[in-house]
């Protein structure tokens, strides 16, 4: 039977299937993969495989698919550049009970949901726009370094950077600033992205179940946001440009129709699911490999210091403060290399074709990974090494630094992304230096890289 399970579909595409195994029956290899990310080694799974089948494309069975592995830079520019012509973008079906309006009446699957929602996002994302949020996200990041970092000794990074996202998050998104009732928002967050990759078995208890009730909490959450929304944009007490949730009440598609409230609150949903765990690992990420590079941490110091001074009091960070901000940035970006927030991402074939000889057949799921490139001394001389000079002149080849993806479907947060991290940056560098607690604390990848106890750090101000 697993024979047949396996190889049903396989014979009706010319060629030979790409090396590799299909592991057990129905679960294929996917305890292995999870688990080199919880033993903090993600990478381990694919380089593995990749050197055993001396091949960059192997096949293998994730999520409960028939998948294929595309590895190397040749493998991205593959998947990127042919999205919508061979390949979709697809997620596991246990998605869509998370985001259940995710897939509407009028759309058939979540890929069109993703392009429908590609339209609405330009708009909020506008380098106009953008420039109006580095003072925002300015005063927000001043409240909460007073009030959670400040005259304190010690503190726990990982929560604090989730604080600092997700209230970013709330205020750029929908216009929610107060502190608690974004806390209120917060607690649900954690359960429902705890359970977005977990077993999707739906009983009372599992993660699964419990990221299930959470999402329908949020979402009843923003729909009473969204109404009163609606009443103060009419009463002319909110303005079109605030933030997304405006944009996206005040914009129809090109047939004239607004969206459903339920389908607003949906796609607010996702938005804040999607840039609020990602950023604030990168920003852990940074505080932790700057603990252990004091020469790095130096350099970040000295740049940033250059800006601070250079401010009258009061004055807020502005978008070209950010653009002197180089090297900080090409730091950032070491750390995103080497501590990628999302692994990769996943592809469905919408057609037979050939990919390096060997065939895909239609509906096979298809995996990418930053770490094939990224960890991959034929890209990366010294790949462990950390070198933010990687990212000076011309940077890293096409197809090869891929921590947002690429094509069209490359995240549409990234220019947001780069912002709040510098801003992050700018303000804990400005303030203090730090030591890590636990020198070797594990980190665990699940699905993102995250220090084991949250990476503790002791706090040394600067002296006034
Ligand atoms: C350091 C922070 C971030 C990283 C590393 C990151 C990375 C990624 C990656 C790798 C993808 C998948 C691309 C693919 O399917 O090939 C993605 C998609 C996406 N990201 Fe981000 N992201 C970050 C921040 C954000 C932020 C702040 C937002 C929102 C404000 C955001 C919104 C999205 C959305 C909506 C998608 C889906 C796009 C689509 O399917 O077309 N991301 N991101």
């Amino acid at each position: 039977l697993h024979l047949l399970y396996f190889n049903k579909n396989s014979s009706c595409v010319a060629g030979t299937l790409p090396p590799g195994k299909t592991g057990w029956p129905f679960i294929g290899e996917t305890l292995e993969f999870l688990s080199t990310g919880w033993k903090g080694h993600p990478e381990k799974f694919i380089f593995d495989r990749m050197s055993k089948y001396s091949s960059s494309v192997f096949k293998t069975h994730l999520l409960l698919e028939k998948s294929a592995v595309f590895c190397g830079a040749a493998g991205n520019k593959f998947l990127f550049s042919n999205e919508n012509k061979l390949v979709q973008v697809w997620w596991p079906d246990s998605i869509n009970k998370i985001f259940p309006s995710s897939v509407d009446q009028n759309t058939t699957s979540i890929n069109e949901q993703g392009i429908k929602m590609r339209r609405l996002l330009p708009n909020f994302f506008k380098p106009e726009a953008l420039q109006r949020y580095v003072g925002i996200m300015d005063s927000i990041a001043q409240r909460h370094f007073g009030s959670c970092w400040e005259n304190k000794s010690q503190v726990q990074v990982y929560p604090l950077a989730k604080s600092y996202t997700f209230w970013l998050a709330c205020r750029l998104f929908v216009g929610v600033e107060d502190p608690e009732h974004v806390a209120k928002f917060a607690k649900p967050f954690d359960v429902l992205a705890a359970g977005l990759i977990s077993i999707p078995i739906d009983l009372p208890g599992t993660a699964y179940n419990r990221s299930i009730k959470a999402s329908n909490l949020i979402r009843k959450e923003l729909l009473t946001i969204i109404k009163q929304r609606k009443v103060d944009l009419a009463e002319g007490k909110a303005s079109a440009t605030q933030d997304i949730l405006s944009h996206m009440l005040l914009t129809s598609d090109e047939s004239g129709k607004f969206m459903h409230e339920s389908e607003i609150a949906a796609k607010i949903l996702g938005l804040l699911v999607g840039g609020h765990d990602t950023a604030s690992s990168a920003c852990t990420s940074i505080v932790k490999f700057l603990a252990e590079l004091p020469q790095v941490y130096q350099a970040v110091y000295n740049e940033q210091m250059e800006i601070a001074k250079s401010k009258a009091a009061g004055e807020l960070l502005t978008w070209d403060d950010l653009q002197k901000m180089k090297y900080s940035w090409n730091v950032a970006c070491e750390v995103l290399r080497l501590a990628p927030p999302l692994q990769g991402a996943f592809r469905e074939a919408i057609a037979d074709f050939m990919f390096n000889g060997f065939s895909i057949p239609k509906g096979w799921k298809l995996y990418w990974n930053s770490n094939t490139t990224h960890r991959n001394p034929d890209f990366f001389p010294e790949p462990l090494q950390f070198d933010p000079s990687r990212f000076e002149g011309s940077g890293p080849a096409p197809y090869t630094f891929v921590p947002f993806g690429g094509g069209p479907r490359m995240c549409p947060g990234k220019e947001y992304a780069r912002l709040e991290i510098l801003v992050f940056m700018h303000h804990i560098v400005k303030r203090f230096k730090w030591n890590k607690v636990i020198p070797d604390e594990k980190i665990i990848v699940d699905p993102m890289p995250v220090p084991a106890k949250g990476l503790p750090v002791k706090l040394y101000p600067h002296q006034p």
